[in-house]
């Protein structure tokens, strides 16, 4: 039996400061991959942040806030070299919109000589998105090698395409996400994302695209309309919820992250899927990444209740 965690999330928190309707900030906590842990603690997992953060007060705000939240945090690392990185999200008519503080930040100094080789090969999984290898090359070199011990180990490996032509280009991101997605088992991408990194346009065939790749599970993310989930023998169109939303920050990561939660505890990826929709719709009815995040309970009330 594995003694480590269900899901081992490796990338870059970040602080957040989003605006509000009537223009101020609020604070509060972001970044793909810490968010996914915070959403699958939330539905109940066994969940470890793999990071390291600044040796400041945004840091140790990271750290009370995973504590509060139940995630393990013995593979967190505060460095005195280096901050813990920040971004604010805009509104506009088009969706949100991110702008980074984050270069030469803590988590983005990260080396695979920083790698903690017993909790690799004691978790179940393993998640990582573009965002974890987009920060700086010696992070998308960690990302590789913590997947390569994960998988020598007999665990699995998720991996998000989280595309942010903010931090690389689309050619260098496209070459490393198809490398990492080659190397994982469940495949997250994201409609848009897909979209540029194969130039594909339909679901069908995107799916196909990671199937190609090795992945044993693709989750497509469809937004509002929910997710295209296949496996190779198998494949499923299960249909988003509707509700107000009013920031759609931390959504694709509610869903990795109750996906993720979904599988840790034995559902097939079609049941784990129709969970993680309805917990991504949830979260999407309040400002900020993770505050909104739904709690399994509110989860299973939403799923009970008709459209
Ligand atoms: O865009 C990023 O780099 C982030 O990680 C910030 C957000 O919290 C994240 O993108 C939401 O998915």
């Amino acid at each position: 039996m594995r003694m480590g965690v269900d899901i081992l999330c490796l990338g870059e928190p970040m602080m957040e400061f989003n605006q509000q309707p009537d223009g101020s900030y609020r604070a509060g906590h972001g970044g793909d991959t810490a968010n996914c842990a915070v959403a699958a603690a939330r539905q109940g997992a066994r969940v470890g942040m793999l990071t390291h953060l600044g040796k400041d007060s945004f840091g140790d705000s990271f750290l009370r806030l995973w504590e509060a939240e139940g995630v393990d945090t013995s593979t967190v690392r505060q460095v005195a070299e280096a901050h813990t990185g920040i971004y604010f999200v805009t509104h506009g008519p088009a969706g949100h919109e991110f702008s980074y503080l984050r270069a030469g930040s803590a988590a983005s100094r990260m080396g695979p000589a920083d790698l903690p080789q017993d909790a690799l090969t004691a978790t179940k999984i393993l998640h990582v998105s573009g965002i974890s290898q987009a920060i700086s090359t010696s992070a998308a070199d960690a990302v590789f090698a913590a997947m390569a011990a994960v998988k020598a180990a007999g665990g699995m490996v998720s991996y998000d395409s989280n595309l942010r032509l903010k931090l690389w280009p689309l050619t260098r991101a496209r070459a490393v996400i198809h490398a990492g997605m080659a190397e994982c088992d469940i495949a997250l991408p994201g409609m848009d994302d897909a979209e540029q990194l194969t130039g594909l346009s339909d679901p069908d065939a995107i799916a196909d695209f990671y199937l190609g790749l090795g992945a044993k599970i693709v989750a497509l993310t469809l937004g509002a309309q929910g997710s295209l989930v296949a496996t190779p023998e198998r494949r499923e169109r299960v249909a988003g919820r509707k509700v107000k939303a009013v920031d759609a920050t931390g959504a694709g990561d509610t869903y990795d992250g109750a996906f993720l939660a979904r599988i840790a505890a034995g559902d097939d990826p079609f049941a784990a899927a129709r969970y993680a929709n309805a917990a991504a719709a949830l979260a999407t009815q309040n400002y900020g990444a993770i505050e909104p995040m739904p709690r399994r309970e509110a989860v299973e009330v939403f799923l009970a209740s008709a459209d």
